[in-house]
C-alpha cells in the first residue's frame, strides 16, 4: 500500500533533491542494530556469544558498542541469552546517536523528559558509568513498566523512575539538571514501512498538529528543568518542520536565555534544519539543527541541540 499522497507531497517539498532516493527506504526493512551495554559485559565476550549464538554483526564505525545484523536475523537476536540479560539492547543507529550528542559525564545531574521504553536513558547510564543522577520520566503506565524493566534488566542503578507528565516537571524542579533529553513523542513518520500499513494509518496533518503543541510544552519544561550553563537535546523521529525547527523557533523566540549548538556528527546522510517551511521563516540559527536522512542501515530523525546561557 502507498504511503499517504499529502505525506509524500510533504516529504518532497522538505528534500526536493533527493526524495525519490530517500522514499525508496520506505520499502524495506533496515539492518537490525544494536548497542553492547558496557553496564553489563564488555566487547569480547558479548561478541563471542553472539558468535556461539550464530550471529555475525558487523561493527559501526562511530561507535564502538554498536553492531548491527541483517533484518531477518531480528528473531535470533531477540531470542539470544544476551537480550535476554540486558547485555545488548536493539536499538536504532539515529537513536544512539542522541546521547552521543547530548553527551552526559559521569556525576552529572541528567534528564530523560520522556524516557520509554528506555533505549536512551541506558546509553546514558552506561555513558555516565552509573555515577550521578538520572531521573526518567514517562506518564504511560505500560510504557514506565517496560521503561523500569528495561533499565533494571540493563543495570542502570543510577536511574530514579517517574510516572508523570513532564510538562509538570519543569515547574516542581526547575534548574536542576546539566542535561536533559527531550525525545518527543511525534507523529513518528520516520517509522513509516509501505508494507506496514498501520505505521501511517493515523498519519495526518491535524496529528502533526497536536503533536507540535505537545512537544512545545514538554520544551517549555524542559527548558525550565536546565541549570544555566545547561544543554537541551530536542529529538524526534519525524520530518514535520512543524514538530522539529518550528518547536525550537517558538522556543528561541520566547526564551533568548537558550541558543543553538553546533553538532559534529560522523556521518554523511546528513541535512541541516530547514529554516524556512510554507509561508513560515525559522530563525537562522536552525541550520545547526541536523536532520539524519533516512538509509538502508538508518531511521530519518532531527536533533538539535541547546544550551541555556
Ligand atoms: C519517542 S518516545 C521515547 C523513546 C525513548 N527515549 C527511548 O529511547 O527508548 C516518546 C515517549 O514520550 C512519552 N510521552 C507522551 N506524552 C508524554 C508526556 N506528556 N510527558 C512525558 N512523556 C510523554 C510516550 O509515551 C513515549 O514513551
Amino acid at each position: 500500500m502507498p504511503l499517504p499522497d499529502l505525506f509524500i507531497e510533504r516529504f518532497r517539498a522538505i528534500y526536493p533533491d533527493d526524495a525519490d532516493t530517500l522514499l525508496e527506504t520506505f520499502e524495506r526493512p533496515r539492518r537490525v542494530s544494536f548497542r553492547i551495554n558496557p553496564l553489563k559485559t564488555d566487547t569480547d565476550t558479548a561478541l563471542k556469544q553472539l558468535d556461539e549464538e550464530g550471529l555475525e554483526p558487523e561493527p559501526v564505525a562511530w561507535y564502538p558498542y554498536a553492531f548491527s545484523v541483517e533484518a531477518k536475523m531480528r528473531d535470533t537476536l531477540t531470542h539470544s541469552r544476551l537480550f535476554d540479560r540486558g547485555d545488548i539492547y536493539i536499538q536504532s543507529l539515529s537513536s544512539m546517536l542522541a546521547p552521543l550528542i547530548l553527551g552526559p559525564r559521569p556525576g552529572e545531574t541528567v534528564l530523560d523528559l520522556t524516557a520509554a521504553p528506555g533505549g536512551k536513558s541506558l546509553m546514558m547510564a552506561a555513558m555516565m558509568q552509573n555515577e550521578g543522577w538520572l531521573s526518567v520520566v514517562e506518564p504511560g503506565k505500560d510504557r514506565f513498566f517496560r521503561l523500569k524493566a528495561n533499565l533494571e534488566r540493563g543495570g542502570a542503578t543510577i536511574a530514579h523512575h517517574y510516572m508523570a507528565d513532564g510538562r509538570g516537571v519543569g515547574n516542581k524542579c526547575p534548574a536542576m539538571f546539566d542535561r536533559v533529553l527531550l525525545d518527543a513523542p511525534c507523529s513518528t513518520e520516520a517509522k513509516f514501512k509501505t508494507y506496514a500499513p498501520q505505521t501511517y494509518a493515523f498519519w495526518s496533518e491535524r496529528k502533526i498538529k497536536e503533536m507540535a503543541k505537545l512537544q512545545y510544552r514538554l520544551m517549555e519544561s524542559a527548558i525550565k528543568s536546565l541549570k544555566p550553563g545547561g544543554k537541551l537535546l530536542y529529538a524526534t523521529c519525524s520530518f514535520a518542520p512543524e514538530e522539529n525547527e518550528a518547536v525550537v523557533d517558538k522556543a528561541l523566540h520566547k526564551h533568548p536565555e537558550i541558543h543553538v549548538e553546533p553538532i559534529e556528527i560522523p556521518i554523511e546522510n546528513i541535512h541541516p534544519g530547514v529554516t524556512q517551511w510554507k509561508k513560515k521563516r525559522f530563525n537562522l540559527n536552525l541550520s545547526k539543527a541536523v536532520r539524519i536522512l533516512p538509509t538502508e542501515s538508518m531511521d530519518g530523525f532531527f536533533l538539535c541541540l541547546l544550551k541555556k546561557v
